[in-house]
């Protein structure tokens, strides 16, 4: 394990990285978090209405793009989406992500092998292109300055608005190198676990069509109580939440979590002590379907485990009754509604992992993959291509072990 081999010196640094990053996403990202995703899908949809002529959308291939741009716009704000070689760092980043694991696997340098030397010139490509997108948010920053009054929307990206990347990419050359490695490696991780979670919602709303129609009269009763038409109010949308938990849960990101105390033994509360130095593995998938947590229907796809029902005693007298086409429903929803529990609470929800080193970017990426759904599912219905079959066998196209199905789908236009 990496860390096993950092001095405490290092260990330190690494906390306060994590702190950084940890209160850029969840303390001041969050503040403008719908703004950012909102942009980003509006992004996304005006790219799916037009590749919508050319008939069906593989879902690999889309999912994969949705978190690309998600995250880029996250991370680098306008620039990213007007950048005009965004398509050639998408490209270049699945390559490397593809063989990353592979030649890592290697304990000697394999200079022998002449795949090798082009998976190095592939990620030297990459590193220059990050700094292509880095400077150029250094620009349109300094435009900014000197244009107060412009008024583009977002600004040059979360992380590069502050000391965290931009200062060390003006600096020395290798902590420029190191500030661009760190770029990468947040990219690689947010984009894999990203896209096989709306790739996995993709497929979860195709094979349960009642639950996106469900998901869909939310949307709407949510948009109809709301002020603010444009902005999708995602909080007001509980089964969209519990499926997106529900989707993390039924198979989730990686295979594995690992922990590792470095100077105490540990005592577990069945009695076994675990020596300092060694590595503690968690199965990931063991623990999110295991029955004993999860109940008897632990294997299967219920987002309902994530909602609790409140009995409601009278109707709400403007509720939703010209919402039509969805008559049945909405009785039902009259009748109770449905509250989100929070799935952290059960110590078997993983998809994250837990405690000091749990992913940092959680509350973000939910909330960024929320607004893509509700805005996705209001404009359209999302089908299986007849004869497309729901392979339920993942191919396992990252040595990184991010599942992605890649079944065709059909995006067909509501008339809302
Ligand atoms: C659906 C999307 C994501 C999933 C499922 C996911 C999952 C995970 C998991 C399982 C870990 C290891 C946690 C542990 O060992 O306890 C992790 C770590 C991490 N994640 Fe994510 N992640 C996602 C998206 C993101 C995004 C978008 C970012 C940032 C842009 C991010 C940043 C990080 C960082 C920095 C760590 C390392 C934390 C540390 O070691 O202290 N993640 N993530």
């Amino acid at each position: 394990m990496v860390i096993s081999l950092l001095s405490p010196n290092k260990i330190s640094q690494v906390e306060s990285r994590r702190e950084s990053l940890a209160s850029e996403l969840n303390v001041r990202l969050l503040d403008r978090a719908n703004l950012i995703a909102t942009k980003a899908v509006d992004h996304i949809m005006a790219e799916l209405h037009q590749n919508m002529t050319k008939g069906s959308i593989n879902c690999k291939m889309t999912s994969q793009h949705m978190a690309f741009t998600l995250l880029g716009a996250t991370i680098f704000g306008d620039t990213f989406l007007a950048w005009l070689k965004s398509t050639i760092y998408e490209e270049l980043l699945m390559m490397v992500a593809k063989d990353a694991c592979f030649w890592a696997s290697y304990s000697v340098i394999p200079f022998w092998k002449q795949g090798f030397w082009r998976y190095r010139r592939l990620c030297t490509e990459l590193k220059w292109l990050t700094q292509d997108l880095v400077q150029q948010c250094s620009k349109y920053r300094q435009y900014r300055h000197m244009e107060p009054s412009a008024n583009l929307g977002m600004e040059a990206g979360v992380f590069l608005q502050d000391n965290i990347s931009l200062q060390e990419i003006n600096g020395r050359h290798n902590v420029r190198d190191e500030s661009c490695g760190n770029i990468m490696s947040l990219l690689f991780h947010g984009c894999l676990t990203t896209g096989g979670l709306i790739n996995n919602m993709l497929m979860r709303l195709v094979t349960h069509p009642e639950i996106q129609h469900k998901i869909y009269s939310e949307i709407i009763m949510a948009k109809k109580g709301s002020e603010d038409k444009a902005q999708p109010v995602v909080e007001k949308m509980p089964l969209l939440w519990a499926t997106i938990y529900e989707s993390a849960r039924v198979m989730p990101a990686g295979p594995l979590l690992q922990r590792c105390s470095l100077k105490h033994d540990l005592r577990l509360k069945s009695g076994v002590i675990v020596p300092a130095g060694a590595i503690l593995v968690v199965p990931m998938q063991l623990v999110q379907t295991d029955d004993s947590s999860w109940g008897n229907d632990a294997g299967k796809f219920n987002p309902y485990r994530f909602l609790s029902k409140t009995e409601k005693t009278s109707a709400s007298p403007n509720m939703d009754a010209s919402i039509a086409g969805h008559a049945e429903e909405l009785k039902d929803q009259r009748k109770c509604t449905f509250v989100l529990k929070d799935p952290n609470k059960n110590p078997a929800f993983l998809p994250f992992g837990s405690g000091a080193r749990a992913c940092v970017g959680q509350k973000f990426v939910t909330q960024g993959v929320a607004t893509l759904f509700a805005s996705l599912l209001e404009q359209y219905e999302v089908r299986l291509r007849s004869g497309s079959k729901t392979n339920s066998k993942p191919s396992t196209n990252y040595s990184m072990s991010q599942d992605f199905l890649s079944s065709e789908l059909v995006f067909a236009r509501r008339n809302n």
